[in-house]
């Protein structure tokens, strides 16, 4: 720009910041130029050598809008001591001139029609961007497996399966019950995370218990890239305006104003996060909360460690009524845990109608239909087992087999499958037989729950066994005890002194201590008393490295100790922590388990035991444990360790029935801890034929059919190698890589793989999109990102690469170019226009439309004969031969020969119009079959298996007809326009 060319009054649009709308020269000053910006309230100063203006220049035939709200359409155009004057007429057929500075400044070019011609013309590189942008987004969005690649964890089948199926569905209402340690946190961070990216969810309440709050916290923020806010009372209060003293008093004077609304509406703390965390007890304590909670909107509602949801038909507890009250509202609910039926069969049931109410009516019928499930598996089991390894070959169903099926198959069905299997594959007619088998009449709909059984590869576990002598008079005095005093004795020796100075467990736990120096060990005790001066004494009288946990530590202190535990080089040696503070926690890289005394349940002491055994246990784990002795008879301690042993094998192998034993032998268990020990090696060898008699029930009976149901293991690997196949594509890298240097983000290499982002001086937008103003390290390899926490692991899921893929596809970014090509063929001065459209619905992103349109984008190339070159010059070989014009030649260019553009881009509108037809009827062809299949299904699933809810179904033929509605209304709009110029 130069100072002769800027007059005062002239109107020019900012090419950086367009959204100030149209600007006008208010001043221009030897080398700087003002611009007031009537619609923004916004003047800026410019220096004219280098201002980011482009002079708005209607032409003839463009309607446009005077200040006071009056359209017109030029006529002519009039330049007038540098100004423009328009002869236009109106709506009304009126006359009327419009001197430009009377133009309406609210006018926004985004359009590239509009931008190309108000001179908004952008690098050429960017509109090759662009496109790649589009179509990478499209293809990445495509994909099953989208949602699922992002997380930073390890490609592991069971979880990917379940989190795949799971996170496909509409609301999804399930138990996540896989055994302790193998990963039920990942798996429900996984489908939070699919449904979050696919648009099916938006809003989710975690609810944790406290002991569990930072880990979430942590996890959900480091390996999902989620960021939670974490609500209690005191942010509760403050994000009410309510944080001080006084405020607190009057908060809880006045609960009930919580929904005056004399100073406006209340504040609902659980409104202003899309993702919140909070305590169970939190809820449960608050009665105002909870109803705030509740009042709230939520499409997933996650509940971990959902055994402490305990019910009774006369004792509900409070946990349980009041995560039913938020379950009755949320669209979803994952409920976690690994031991489903730790507090009972009633429990488990009324869990599982937390999920489905109309399913789970009646805790007879569905005690009954656990026990029914033997000879859909001994079928599936026989089916598994003529399935051939070579997917090619084929042949004749075994006779047995097909006769089995009978009872489950119709007779066209089972010819269906015969001539499948005799004529193209026997595996693959087998498997669709499986899934049909098991979607009828498993458990598993509602229930997954993957076992180390399974799953494999976890470590050994050996038992470690410490008699310890008691005096003859502590023996006797101790047997005349209640069992609870003779298992937790602590008060036993307190009543002789300080306890931990008697307990002959003390000294020994010290010596293991000491033995094992260097190695991590943790030590569960039941009581939180017990615990702390357990670990004042470890310390203070022995210099022992230790950290105590437990759940009277407020959550700092609690992270705090585990952090001090969890350093390898300055850490504690020795973690003390109480049941309750423990559930939950990962201690994996420690491999020595003390259990300083024995829970009265087995499913507790698998929760101990799962603090070490869990996914990333690299060693064996060895389970210590003291026993008392006494000359006399066994001790009550002796006893309950062997028959956790002998009788259902829990230190050594996970036990999955040990609930169940417990229930069936808790009348003769318990008078025989503390009574003579006469019929305790009957009691024994009963319940170890009990447990080996269920183990091979469940084995062959539901668990197998839930085994199955969770991780059907070649869908499963098929997930983790289309995922491990993203993650080697250079796409990725290429692409981020050329999107930070259009944005002139600094980068620089780290190592192999990794590289140092920083926010550059002079970056497009400012901050950048996932980039913290300290740099960020990233790299793109998974194997990288597992091992170090302090790099962030990139991929198409990052915020950083959606941010990068939004800022340029959803905004205006390179829709609009001007380049030269030198191309022999062509003659010099030759032009084409290069128009890419897209076609677009309006429709809610959760319907993820884009699915089902097979091609994104339409190219056109259109010389000035209307001859289209697209296909002999391909996006990215144009890309690579174009050449970059200066952008004032740019727009000199477009102004004069805009009317062979304008008519060029009609042109290629109307060559792509047809085009529209046949992609909106491909596109509901697919959504027809996509979403009519599914619906297909479960019709036919409703008709024999009740566990299809029929909200489910509805919302199926909702989504159908919306989806076909919205594709109705998808027109092909211009995405982007290069004007390319042959020389
Ligand atoms: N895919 C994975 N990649 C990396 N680490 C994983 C993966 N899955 C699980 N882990 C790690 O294994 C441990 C156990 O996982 P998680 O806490 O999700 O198990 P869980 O089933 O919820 O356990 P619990 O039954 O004790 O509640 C955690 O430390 C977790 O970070």
């Amino acid at each position: 720009m130069s100072q002769a060319e800027v007059t005062l009054g002239q109107r020019y649009v900012s090419d950086t910041e367009p959204e100030l709308g149209l600007g006008v020269v208010l001043q221009v000053d030897g080398s700087t130029v003002d611009i007031g910006f009537p619609a923004a309230g916004e003047r800026r100063t410019y220096s004219l050598k280098q201002a980011p203006l482009s002079r708005v220049r209607f032409t003839e035939g463009e309607k446009i809008k005077h200040q006071d709200g009056t359209r017109v359409v030029v006529q002519e155009v009039i330049e007038q001591a540098g100004c423009l004057l328009y002869q236009t007429v109106t709506d009304e057929g009126e006359e009327r001139a419009v001197p430009e500075f009377e133009l309406d400044s609210y006018v926004q070019f985004s359009t590239p029609r509009e931008r190309l011609f108000a001179g908004q013309i952008d690098k050429s590189n960017h509109f090759s961007l662009r496109y790649q942008s589009r179509l990478l987004r499209h293809k990445v969005e495509q994909t099953n497996t989208f949602g699922l690649g992002g997380p930073r964890v390890s490609l592991l089948p069971h979880q990917l399966y379940i989190a795949e199926q799971v996170a496909s569905r509409f609301s999804p209402r399930v138990l996540l019950a896989d055994e302790v340690g193998l990963g039920k946190t990942i798996e429900a961070g996984m489908i939070l995370h699919r449904q979050l990216l696919t648009g099916r969810a938006s809003r989710a309440l975690v609810i944790v218990p406290p002991a569990l709050l930072h880990q979430w916290l942590v996890e959900m923020l480091r390996r999902f890239n989620l960021s939670f806010t974490l609500l209690d009372e005191e942010r509760c209060l403050s994000l009410e305006g309510k944080d001080t003293e006084d405020d607190i008093m009057d908060f809880e004077l006045d609960a009930d104003d919580l929904l005056d609304e004399e100073d406006g509406p209340a504040v609902n703390p659980f409104e202003q996060a899309q993702l919140v965390l909070c305590s169970l007890d939190f809820i449960t304590q608050n009665p105002e909360r909870l109803a705030q909670a509740e009042a709230a909107d939520w499409d997933l509602l996650l509940v971990d460690e959902a055994h402490h949801l305990s019910w009774s038909p006369d004792a509900p507890s409070d946990e349980y009524l009041a995560v039913e009250r938020l379950a009755q509202r949320a669209r979803g609910l994952l409920l976690l845990t690994a031991t489903p039926e730790q507090l009972g069969v009633e429990s488990h049931f009324a869990r599982l109608r937390l999920l489905d109410p109309d399913r789970y009516y009646d805790l007879e019928v569905f005690t009954r239909e656990q026990a029914d499930y033997g000879p859909l598996s001994a079928l599936v089991e026989q089916l598994l087992e003529a399935r051939p390894d070579d997917a090619e070959q084929t042949g004749e169903l075994p006779t047995a087999t097909l006769k089995g099926l009978e009872q489950f198959l119709d007779a066209v069905q089972l010819e269906a499958l015969s001539s499948q299997a005799r004529e193209t594959s026997q595996a693959q007619a087998i498997d669709e037989v499986i899934s049909v088998l098991l979607d009828r009449h498993g458990t598993g709909r509602v229930l997954l729950r993957n076992t180390r059984h399974a799953v494999a590869g976890f470590p050994e576990r050996h038992l470690h066994t410490y008699p310890l002598e008691l005096e003859a008079g502590d023996a006797e005095a101790l047997a005349e005890m209640e069992l609870q005093a003779q298992l937790y004795p602590e008060q036993y020796w307190e009543s002789q002194g300080e306890w931990w100075i008697n307990d002959p467990r003390v000294l020994w736990l010290k010596d293991l201590i000491k033995e094992k120096r260097g190695q991590k060990i943790l030590v569960i005790c039941a009581d939180s008393d017990t615990a702390q001066s357990l670990e004042l004494y470890l310390r203070l009288r022995h210099g022992i490295a230790s950290a105590v946990f437990h759940e009277s530590m407020n959550l700092i202190a609690r992270d705090r100790a585990a952090a001090y535990f969890a350093d390898t080089e300055e850490g504690a040696q020795v973690l003390i922590a109480s049941e309750i503070g423990s559930e939950g926690r990962n201690f994996q890289f420690a491999q020595d388990l003390v259990l300083f005394d024995l829970p009265l349940n087995p499913d507790l002491l698998e929760q101990r035991i799962g603090r070490l055994d869990r996914i990333g246990q690299a060693g064996e784990i060895h389970l210590h444990l003291p026993l008392y002795t006494s000359e006399g008879s066994p001790t009550a301690q002796e006893k309950l360790s062997r028959w956790y042993h002998e009788g259902i094998n829990a230190f050594e192998h996970t036990c999955a029935i040990g609930h169940s034993a417990y229930t069936a032998f808790a009348d003769r268990l318990l008078p025989a801890l503390t009574g003579p020990g006469d019929d305790f090696e009957a009691l024994l060898s009963d319940t170890r034929a009990f447990a080996d008699k269920l183990n091979a029930e469940l084995q062959a009976g539901r668990d197998k059919l839930l085994e199955l149901n969770s991780c059907r293991p070649g869908k499963a690997e098929a997930l983790v190698e289309n995922l491990s196949e993203q993650d080697a594509d250079p796409a990725l890298p290429d692409y981020v890589m050329r999107a930070l240097d259009s944005f002139n983000v600094d980068y620089e290499r780290h190592s192999e793989n990794a590289w140092v982002l920083h926010p550059g001086e002079h970056m497009r937008v400012d901050p950048y999109p996932g980039l913290p103003e300290s740099g960020l390290t990233v790299t793109f390899d998974r194997e990288q990102a597992l091992s170090r926490d302090d790099m962030s692991f990139l991929t198409w899921e990052h915020p950083l690469v959606r941010g990068t893929l939004e800022l340029i596809a959803d905004t205006e970014y390179g829709n609009t170019a001007v380049a030269t090509l030198k191309l022999p063929p062509l003659k010099p001065g030759t032009m084409m226009v290069e128009a890419v459209f897209c076609l677009m619905s309006p429709a809610p992103a959760e319907l993820q439309l884009n699915r089902y349109i097979r091609e994104p984008l339409v190219r056109v190339l259109l010389d000035s004969n209307g001859k289209d070159f697209a296909q002999a010059l391909g996006a990215d070989k144009l890309h690579q031969i174009l050449k970059k014009v200066p952008r004032a030649t740019a727009q000199e260019l477009v102004r004069h020969s805009r009317e062979a553009i304008a008519t060029l881009l009609d042109q290629a509108e109307a060559k792509v119009e047809p085009l529209r037809d046949q992609q909106v009827d491909d596109a509901k062809s697919a959504a027809r079959e996509d979403i009519g299949r599914e619906i297909e299904r479960l019709q036919d699933l409703a008709k024999i298996n009740p566990n299809i809810r029929e909200e489910e179904l509805n919302y199926l033929q909702t989504r159908l007809d919306t989806s076909l509605e919205c594709l109705d209304h998808a027109s092909l709009k211009l995405d982007a326009v290069r004007v390319i110029v042959a020389v």
